[in-house]
């Protein structure tokens, strides 16, 4: 995909905000930005002093350079100062979505009223955004002021965050992120909120202490904007965005005698800056009055792993498991996916049975109640097993929690757990396993590590065979999943001896 990134906004003189915030924050994210000025404002940290629309000739030049030769995967849209201008917008927008080979996906900031307070658009804008704008807008980003303004709904918890989400989409937009910096509920907190595809993400962090807030909104739209260019889903993005503006606000400065700008760091790899996923039962969750479901079970802290994963086979015979022990795979999974398979009950009994024979760690996939049964070393689960499993009873009966994950959302949302460990993919694509849309690649992969290292042992799986294990275990990736790489090579055997060698297993 394209990593070109268009800004459509206004500029600050005083460089906190809007284009120039926008352009700091693409470039964090390894996009090329480019922009069409909107508006020149006269402003520094203390307020605006005089905003001058540019004249819908002066933009459609700016947009049609940059449609002749840099097209845009991602456009994002900020401060459009009058009616004229968001018609403008609005045309060339919908021509775009028409008419280019791959139509770029629209971002939008509704810029209103800048941190001073002072208003950045004339009052009839709002009548022209519903009516011309927001039809074309896939993701809209509004702080609680700007909510307000164009829901009409005030925002005094979070059933009125659903309901004015749900106004928005009804003027047309495709996904909402609603912007909780301005909210203090609960107290002390900054919660966000995002609706895509019929589910709903919220995230929260303790607030971060600051007045230096210039900037937070158009740079979190900014990297919003370009973690979609590189090919982040909506949840991930937002996720990044909101770290990026955590970690900004902690460096911030003051230049002015004003509020000085949200810094601009780099692609957030400090945990501490991550938001927290919020979820039923959390204490957020309750705050939220999240409805909590009777067969709630939620435990986190699971018995560690001792030593490391090294080489991890996962497996759907006992055949398998046996073969792989006994070369001395240290980790095995028995992956049965039948549920209605006489001999699951036997199969999962005998493999971890081999596992103590031979000194290995047997896994069990998705079938905890028998690996709890049968006292295996531990249990690996996805994400939708998080909302069904027993994970209280995982936790008292000592096994291990193995927890898979497909980006930064699940990721997150998978360290509320605090599992033995978290396995990474799918990293390339796989035959094994339908993955479509989950492919995470090595660049993300890099960026998964670090942030999980330090708090766990980590895997990656998909589609890893010997040629790329050695890549893959170079990112610092704690032990490498395959199933295939084993299981279909000519010598099972040797596959193993060359696996353990590429990935750097003693
Ligand atoms: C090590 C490891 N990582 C990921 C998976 C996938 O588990 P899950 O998401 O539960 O999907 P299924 O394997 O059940 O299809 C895994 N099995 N092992
Ligand atoms: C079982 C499984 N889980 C994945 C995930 O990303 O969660 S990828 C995968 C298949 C791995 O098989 P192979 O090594 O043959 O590609
Ligand atoms: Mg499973």
């Amino acid at each position: 995909m394209s990593k070109v990134v268009w800004s459509i906004a206004g500029s600050d003189s005083g460089g906190g905000a809007g284009i120039q915030a926008d352009l700091k924050a693409m470039h964090s994210f390894g996009v090329q930005g480019c922009t069409a000025i909107t508006a020149l404002t006269a402003q520094n940290s203390l307020g605006v002093e005089s905003l001058n629309a540019v004249s819908t000739d002066v933009i459609e030049a700016q947009l049609l350079a940059l449609e002749s030769d840099m097209k845009a995967s991602v456009i994002k849209i900020g401060m459009l100062a009058n009616v004229q201008q968001i018609q403008l917008i609005a045309e060339h927008i919908s021509r775009y979505k028409q008419s280019w080979e791959t139509p770029p996906t629209v971002v939008y900031d509704p810029v209103a009223i800048a941190t001073s307070g002072d208003a950045l658009t004339e009052e009839d804008t709002v009548d022209a955004l519903k009516t011309h704008l927001l039809p074309l807008v896939d993701v809209i980003t509004p702080n609680t002021h700007e909510t307000q303004l164009l829901t009409g709904v005030y925002l005094i918890g979070p059933d009125a965050v659903r309901e004015a989400a749900e106004k928005l989409r009804a003027f047309g937009v495709q996904s909402v992120v609603i912007k909780g910096g301005h909210w203090d509920y609960p107290k002390g907190y900054c919660i966000d909120y995002c609706w895509h595809q019929d589910e709903e993400y919220w995230l929260g962090n303790e607030s971060i202490n600051t007045p230096h807030t210039h900037g937070t909104g158009c740079s979190l739209s900014s990297v919003i904007a370009a973690s979609l260019a590189k090919g982040y889903p909506l949840k991930d993005a937002f996720i990044l965005g909101k770290a990026y503006i955590n970690a900004g606000l902690k460096s911030a400065v003051r230049y002015g005698e004003g509020i000085g700008p949200v810094a601009h760091t780099a692609f957030p790899h400090n945990i501490v800056d991550y938001p927290q996923v919020i979820e039923a039962g959390s204490w957020l969750g309750d705050e939220l009055e999240f409805y909590v479901p009777d067969n709630y079970n939620y435990a986190a802290g699971f018995a560690p792993i001792e030593g490391d994963l090294g080489l991890y086979a996962v497996v759907d015979t006992i055949d398998w498991v046996e073969l792989c022990l006994k070369h001395d795979v240290k980790t095995v999974q028995l992956r049965i996916k039948d549920a209605d398979s006489p001999t699951l009950e036997q199969d999962i009994a005998k493999a971890i049975e081999l596992g103590n024979t031979y000194g290995g760690r047997v896994f069990i996939n998705d079938h905890w109640q028998l690996a709890i049964k049968h006292g295996a070393y531990g249990v690996h689960l996805g994400q939708e097993d998080l909302n069904v499993a027993d994970l209280n009873a995982i936790k008292q009966a000592g096994l291990r929690l193995g927890l898979s994950t497909h980006g930064f959302y699940e990721m997150l949302r998978a360290h509320n757990y605090r599992p033995s460990y978290l396995a990474f993919g799918a990293i390339y694509p796989t035959t094994t396993k339908d993955m479509t849309g989950q492919i995470q690649g090595l660049e993300k992969l890099r960026h998964f590590v670090p942030l999980m290292k330090s708090e766990y042992p980590t895997v990656a799986i998909g589609g890893i065979d010997l040629g790329r294990a050695s890549e893959v275990a170079d990112t610092g990736v704690g032990s490498v999943a395959v199933v295939r790489a084993i299981t279909e090579a000519k010598s099972p055997e040797q596959a193993i001896v060359n696996l353990k060698q590429a990935i750097g297993e003693p």
